[in-house]
């Protein structure tokens, strides 16, 4: 079976290959264009950002499962909430989506990204470190690395793959 995986991000790509547990699969990751802005600004966006990316990865990769993962923010009214959003795409089935945790940005990181910049140089800048996207991510650096960015998204691809498992035996025993 062949999963696609719609970025060339190494902490997205380890969390995809830790949820799925068979043998026998082959990954292949695409750098796929997420139809929406570099910054998605609410879950509306980032959701769309996630499942363009899966379909997108599922029809380029000809494989069996395409998977899109995406980060972006969403005002409220306590302040800037991180968000992550994944989608699983399969032949002959809707898309299925799932969230990651969230938490709330310092203010001082969130002026920054309301003017226009991404998170991702703004978090490098922030901790004085290069590449904080493709490592331990902004929840690694705000929880003291308790959390980091592969074990976060290994949790929502968890939610993803189970979803899809849990439909694939339904369908069998319609
Ligand atoms: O190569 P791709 O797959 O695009 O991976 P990315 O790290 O750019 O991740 P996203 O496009 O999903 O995220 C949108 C923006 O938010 C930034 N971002 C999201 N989550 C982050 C995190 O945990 N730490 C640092 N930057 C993050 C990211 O760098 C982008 O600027
Ligand atoms: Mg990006």
């Amino acid at each position: 079976m062949k999963i696609i995986i719609g970025s060339k991000n190494p902490a997205k790509i380890t969390a995809v290959k830790n949820a799925f547990s068979e043998k026998e699969l082959e990954f292949i990751s695409l750098d796929i264009p997420s139809g929406v802005n570099a910054q998605p600004f609410s879950d509306e966006e980032t959701i769309n950002g996630a499942v363009n990316r899966a379909v997108e990865a599922l029809k380029k990769g000809k494989g069996e499962i395409g998977i899109g993962l995406e980060g972006g923010v969403q005002e409220t009214k306590r302040g800037m909430l991180i968000c992550n959003w994944g989608a699983l795409a399969a032949n002959d089935i809707e898309p299925i989506i799932a969230g990651g945790a969230r938490f709330i940005l310092p203010e001082e990181v969130a002026i920054r990204v309301r003017s226009g910049e991404e998170l991702g140089p703004v978090m490098d800048d922030y901790a004085k470190i290069q590449n904080v996207r493709k490592h331990e991510g902004a929840i690694g650096i705000f929880t003291n690395g308790l959390i980091n960015r592969v074990d976060m998204f290994t949790h929502l691809m968890n939610i993803l793959v189970g979803q899809y498992q849990y439909k694939k035996k339904s369908l069998e025993n319609q």
